[in-house]
């Protein structure tokens, strides 16, 4: 496994909400955020349809058009009564011609799932893979998941995405309800970026 060894790291995201959780999560370990978008990287096409494949695209796009080491998340929430849906396709089941809306994408995933009798809890992971990718084609991948239910109605408007419709496991309390940093130290993406630390950067 290869070393991190810098305090600057460039992280190929363009959703705000995860770039600021990433930033804290970073911040702990001394290490600052570039955004992609701020160095005017382009939003790689996801075409994979597995979570490292989408985080392998985004990671060596922006490696290999900067030089530098950069760091990819893909993410999304997988449903036990939908077969695993969205899974990969969580941002694309926001998509609309004006851009992403999620509260849209959130009735559209309990109607699905009232549409189907499904059982209650209704069962869920949220799924976080990171991929660290240097210019010359090396990477590092690491995998985080939080387990819980998906609710409704929506509660809470903490967080981004979906949020509001996920209650974790052990609490009462749904993602968009929880302060965002108690959020950043029990999700899906703190327990990728646990493993990240302790693979790359001690
Ligand atoms: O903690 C989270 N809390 C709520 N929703 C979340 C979370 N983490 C991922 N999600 C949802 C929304 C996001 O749109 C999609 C991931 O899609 P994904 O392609 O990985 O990210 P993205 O397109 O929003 O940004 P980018 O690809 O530039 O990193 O799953
Ligand atoms: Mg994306």
């Amino acid at each position: 496994m290869r070393r991190f060894d810098s305090d600057r790291l460039l992280v190929a995201t363009h959703n705000r909400g995860k770039l600021e959780e990433i930033a804290k999560l970073l911040e702990t370990f001394g290490i600052a955020v570039t955004a992609a978008g701020e160095m005017g990287l382009p939003e790689p096409v996801e075409t994979e349809s597995t979570f490292v494949g989408n985080a392998r695209i985004k990671a060596h796009a922006a490696a290999k058009a900067t030089g530098l080491p950069a760091l990819a998340d893909d993410s999304g929430i997988s449903i036990d009564a939908l077969d695993g849906a969205p899974g990969v396709y969580t941002a694309d089941w926001a998509e609309t011609p004006q851009g992403r809306d999620f509260v849209m994408a959130m009735h559209k995933t309990w109607a699905l799932l009232e549409s189907q009798d499904a059982p209650l809890p209704r069962l869920a992971q949220f799924r976080c893979t990171l991929v660290l990718a240097w210019p010359d084609g090396h990477d590092e991948v690491f995998e985080g998941v939080m387990p819980g239910q998906v609710v409704w109605p929506m509660r809470g408007d903490q967080g981004h995405g979906y949020d509001p419709i996920f209650q974790p496991d052990g609490f009462d309390v749904t993602f968009g309800e929880m302060d965002r940093w108690q959020k950043n130290q029990i999700s899906h993406r703190a327990d990728a970026f646990r493993k990240l630390v302790q693979g790359c950067f001690t």
